[in-house]
């Protein structure tokens, strides 16, 4: 399984080049023969919460028709990253991820908000996460696989509810700054080795009024190695995932199985 990680520029407020450069990357990527893309996090707009009204879509607004269109024209999953979706109970920063066919398969609303980038005074927050397999469900090549958006990357109990419901693969969207780039490689390859998971961070690159992120996007395997990892500029970086490996160092070390949930939770 081939993966696009797609570490684009995300300019703080502007919608139509934000769009025009994930556009860019995404038709790239299919070029490149990549079987799932991903985007980073909060792509449309960036953490421009002063104007979060004009950024909030609908469900079914503009984005993601977008890329459901992407996803069934280029014949790719697309793990959509994520932009501010409007619900009953307030905005969500929310990833959409298509299949090849432009279906949604999965809406994940970011469950951890962070108080120091004051999401939590913008945002609401998600309270369900799910599961979904990536290539038909029930066939040989199916693959089960989660979203966690930035933050919650600081939760390990998160990225351990998706692998119990047998995630192999765990995407993470993210604008992650550079003052805390030795965390986000720390635990991106952390998550990986006590999942037993491939995990796929995707950052981004530029700045806004507080912030500036300098990438290091990063796939990490099951056993904890770097499969690829990106620079401090935009581009395109390709993880090629033999995901036999997963069950491999499954049945090699079997931490999932010794778990002792009674004794500590
Ligand atoms: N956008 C985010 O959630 C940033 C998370 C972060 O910077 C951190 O956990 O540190």
């Amino acid at each position: 399984m081939r993966v696009a990680l797609c570490q684009m520029e995300v300019v703080q407020g502007d919608r139509a080049g934000n769009r025009s450069r994930a556009e860019a990357m995404v038709r790239e990527s299919a070029g490149r023969r990549a079987d799932v893309v991903v985007l980073p996090e909060m792509w449309t707009c960036g953490y421009d919460f002063a104007h979060l009204s004009e950024h909030t879509e609908e469900i079914d607004g503009e984005t993601a028709t977008l890329l459901g269109r992407w996803a069934r024209q280029y014949g790719i999953w697309l793990v959509g990253g994520s932009f501010p979706i409007e619900f009953a109970d307030g905005v969500s920063n929310t990833a959409l991820t298509f299949a090849p066919d432009g279906t949604l398969v999965n809406l994940y609303r970011k469950i951890h908000l962070i108080g120091l980038m004051d999401e939590d005074r913008y945002l609401v927050p998600g309270e369900t996460r799910a599961t979904f397999a990536l290539g038909e469900a029930g066939t040989p090549d199916s693959t089960r696989a989660g979203v966690m958006i930035c933050y919650d990357l600081r939760f390990p109990e998160l990225a351990r509810a998706h692998v119990l419901e047998g995630a192999e693969v765990l995407f993470l969207p993210a604008q992650w700054p550079v003052q805390r780039a030795d965390h986000w490689r720390t635990l991106l390859i952390a998550r990986a080795i006590e999942n037993q998971a491939f995990v796929i961070g995707v950052n981004i690159v530029g700045r806004n009024d507080r912030d500036r992120f300098t990438g290091g996007s990063l796939a990490v395997d099951p056993w904890g190695r770097v499969v690829t990892e990106a620079g401090t500029k935009p581009g395109i970086v390709y993880a090629d995932l033999d995901l036999s490996i997963v069950a491999d160092v499954r049945q090699r070390m079997t931490v999932l199985k010794d778990r002792r949930p009674k004794a500590y939770l």
